[in-house]
C-alpha cells in the first residue's frame, strides 16, 4: 500500500486507498457528502466510486458539463446553487471525481463556499493524477484565459486509482504524459530518460511511472507551496502552452487541442529558447523534440496567428512589473526562472516548431 505524505495532506494509492475515505468520514462525520462528476465521470466512475465508499451517510450527486470551456463561474454558480439547495453547510464533503477541470473548479467551488469546506480529490484523468489534483491549485478560467481565478488550498487528501484510466482516450493519456515528461525535464534527468524510447516503456509499470511523477511535483510543491520560486518550474513549456490553449480554446472551429497537447508544444518552444538564453545544449534540445514530436501530432501554428498568441502572453500569471517571465532549461533536469524573452525570439522559436515536423 503506497502513501505519499506532502507537508499537509496524504496522497493515497490504488485500491487499498478507499478506507483512507471511509475512515475520514467515520472520523470526521460530514453532514452530507457531494459529489462532483462530469456527464463522462458520472457514467464511467461513479460507480467504481460508489461500490469503494461504505457510508450511511447521505450522498448527493452533482453533474457539470466536461470540457475545459467549461471550467468558468459560471459553473462554479450553478454548483454553489445546487449545494445551497440541498443545504449543504460548513461541515459538507465535496468529492471531485474527474480530471483537472472537476479537481480545478471543485476545488474552488468547496474551498470559497462558506468561505471554505473539505474537499477530497479523485482524478480520472493521467494529467490530473499526476499533476492538476495535487499542490492545492484550485481556480477557473476568465472567459478563455486559463486559471486567471482561483485559489491555493488543499484537499483532505488524493486518491489515485489508476483503474480509472482504463476509460480514458488515448489522447486524454499522451495530454497526461506532457506533464510527465515535464517533471522529468525539470527535476529528473533519469525519469525523462525512461520516455526517451516509448517502445521500451513499459506501461504495466504505469503506476511506478505515476508514482514517480507524483513525488517530483510534491517535492517542489512542500518547498515552494506558494509559487514564489521553484515552484515556477512546474510552469516549464506552460507560458507559450496556456498562450496556445487560450487561442485555441477562442477559436472553436481550429483543432481541439487538450491541455498537455499545448504544454507539448509549449515544451519544445521553451526548450528552443533555452538553447538561445539558459545554456540548454543543441543535443537535448534535439532530444526534447525528437521525443515531443515522436508523441504528439503535429498542430500547424499558423504565421498570421503569432502575434494574438504572444499577445494573450500578458495573461501569465508568473508575469510581473509588466514583464513576462519564463522557465527556462539549463540542462535536462535543470531549470532557470523568470527568464525575460524577446518578441523576436518567440517568433523565431514558433517557425522552429513549425519547421520541426
Ligand atoms: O502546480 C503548478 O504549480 C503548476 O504550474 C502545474 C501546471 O502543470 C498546471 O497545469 C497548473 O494547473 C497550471 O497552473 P497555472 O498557475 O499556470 O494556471
Amino acid at each position: 500500500m503506497k502513501t505519499i505524505d506532502t507537508k499537509t495532506y496524504k496522497i493515497h494509492f490504488n485500491l487499498s486507498a478507499y478506507k483512507h475515505i471511509n475512515n475520514y468520514i467515520e472520523d470526521s462525520n460530514p453532514s452530507t457528502i457531494f459529489i462532483l462528476v462530469d456527464q463522462n465521470t458520472h457514467e464511467l466512475c461513479l460507480p467504481h466510486l460508489l461500490a469503494e465508499i461504505s457510508t450511511t451517510k447521505t450522498i448527493e450527486i452533482i453533474e457539470i458539463e466536461a470540457g475545459e470551456i467549461n471550467k468558468t463561474i459560471e459553473t462554479c454558480v450553478g454548483v454553489w446553487n445546487v449545494l445551497s439547495e440541498l443545504g449543504a453547510d460548513r461541515k459538507s464533503l465535496v468529492i471531485n471525481l474527474g480530471g483537472g477541470v472537476i479537481t480545478d473548479l471543485g476545488g474552488f467551488v468547496a474551498s470559497t463556499f462558506k468561505r471554505g469546506i473539505a474537499f477530497i480529490n479523485i482524478p480520472t484523468t493521467l494529467l490530473s493524477m499526476v499533476d492538476a489534483s495535487v499542490g492545492g491549485k484550485t481556480g477557473v478560467d476568465l472567459g478563455t484565459l486559463k486559471n486567471q481565478i482561483g485559489v491555493i488550498n488543499t484537499p483532505e487528501m488524493v486518491i489515485i486509482d489508476s483503474t480509472y484510466l482504463k476509460t480514458l482516450a488515448q489522447s486524454e493519456m499522451r495530454s497526461g504524459l506532457a506533464e510527465m515528461l515535464k517533471h522529468g525535464l525539470i527535476q529528473d534527468k533519469l525519469y525523462w530518460d525512461k520516455f526517451k524510447d516509448l517502445s521500451l516503456l513499459d506501461m504495466d509499470n504505469l503506476d511506478e511511472l505515476i508514482y514517480e511523477s507524483i513525488q517530483i511535483k510534491k517535492h517542489v510543491v512542500d518547498i515552494d507551496p506558494r509559487e514564489n520560486g521553484l515552484r515556477k518550474t512546474l510552469n516549464y513549456g506552460h507560458t507559450i502552452g496556456h498562450a496556445i490553449e487560450s487561442y485555441y480554446l477562442s477559436h472553436p472551429h481550429k483543432k481541439d487541442l487538450l491541455h498537455g497537447e499545448a504544454v507539448a508544444i509549449g515544451m519544445i518552444l521553451a526548450s528552443y529558447i533555452s538553447t538561445k538564453l539558459s545554456g540548454l545544449s543543441e543535443a537535448e534540445n534535439t532530444e526534447i523534440k525528437d521525443v515531443i514530436n515522436s508523441i504528439y501530432d503535429y498542430v500547424e501554428i499558423n504565421e498570421s496567428d503569432y502575434e494574438k498568441i504572444i499577445e494573450l502572453l500578458k495573461y501569465d500569471k508568473k508575469n510581473s512589473h509588466g514583464n513576462i517571465n519564463f522557465v527556462l532549461l539549463t540542462a535536462i533536469g535543470d531549470t532557470k526562472i523568470d527568464c525575460l524573452v524577446s518578441n523576436e525570439l518567440i517568433i523565431e522559436a514558433l517557425n522552429y516548431y513549425n519547421s520541426s515536423y
